[in-house]
């Protein structure tokens, strides 16, 4: 079933933003937080793949069993997949970038891909567009209560799309237009002196899709704090389209634990063959 992102536009947003409710289901959620906190499998099937080739098939499950046997420290060592930032957590996959931006090329993990990429995002077409037709680059964040990320921008690093699944606990996104930048505002709200031109709140388990102008003229950032408060139809962008269980009857809620998945379309792409020279060698 093909369905129809037009559906799903958040009307009073600049060009241009989408925003779905209940994108995932609480099994695929469940699965994903599960996915995220215990990922040893995969860096096995990635070491198998580095040393052979490519194409090879990941390790049949006798050797990943066998391996268990005899070096159980490598396979139930604790991994170093969370990156520790001062306000949030961090997992770049396949791997994080290179010092030119470039990515060296690897499949996403399965887990992923199916069902967020394929079958969802493909129904709807989101990355049909973009330059490799698919996203082949995903930063997940983690914030505790009071945690955030400063208003930035994500850079030319990707083609200007992010799409954005939500899991564990709603949060509002800020937007600030980067031309308005050096306007005074009286009415500070965040370390940058300036209040949010508009706010999106970002249910568990929903989908939200910024690009173009949105993606070039906006910063975006989530506010160092517990509770998101005024939260009401004139506040928030995409009211008409929230599933609405967190804010119905409140105008507050307290934040609870929110990891967000972030799928890009890094522009450069390195093959395994061109490793050395993305890694800085001549
Ligand atoms: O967590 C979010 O929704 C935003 C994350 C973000 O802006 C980023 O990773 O660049
Ligand atoms: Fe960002």
């Amino acid at each position: 079933m093909t369905r129809d992102l037009e559906e799903f536009r958040i009307i009073s947003l600049p060009e241009e933003a989408f925003y779905i409710a209940d994108f995932i289901s609480e099994r695929e959620e469940e699965h994903l937080l599960q996915k995220l906190n215990c990922s040893h499998f995969y860096v096995l099937y990635s070491a198998w793949r580095s040393v052979l080739d490519a194409s090879a098939p990941p390790p049949p499950s006798c050797i990943t069993i066998s391996l268990w046997l005899t070096h159980p420290q490598i396979v139930s060592a604790p991994l170093p997949r969370w990156t520790h930032l001062s306000h949030r957590r961090l997992q770049s996959w396949p791997s994080a970038l290179t010092k030119t931006n470039t990515l060296l090329e690897s499949p996403l993990p399965p887990w992923l891909k199916s069902p967020i990429v394929e079958p969802k995002f493909e129904e709807l077409g989101i990355f049909k567009n973009a330059p490799h037709g698919a996203p082949n680059h995903v930063l997940i964040n983690e914030y505790t209560p009071g945690q955030g990320i400063m208003p930035h921008e994500d850079g030319a690093a990707y083609h200007p799309l992010v799409a954005t699944v939500s899991l564990g606990s709603p949060i509002v996104l800020d937007l600030y237009e980067k031309s308005r930048q050096d306007e005074p505002n009286a009415e500070c709200e965040n370390p940058t002196g300036r209040k949010p031109q508009f706010r999106i709140l970002q249910e568990r388990r929903s989908l939200l899709v910024t690009r173009g102008r949105l993606y070039t003229d906006f910063l975006h950032g989530i506010a160092e704090i517990d509770r998101d408060e005024d939260l009401e139809p004139h506040s928030i962008c995409n009211w008409s389209l929230l599933r609405g269980e967190d804010v119905s009857h409140k105008n507050s809620y307290a934040r609870g634990t929110r990891t967000s998945l972030t799928y890009r379309d890094v522009l450069k792409v390195a093959k395994m063959g061109n490793t050395a020279k993305f890694l800085g060698g001549k």
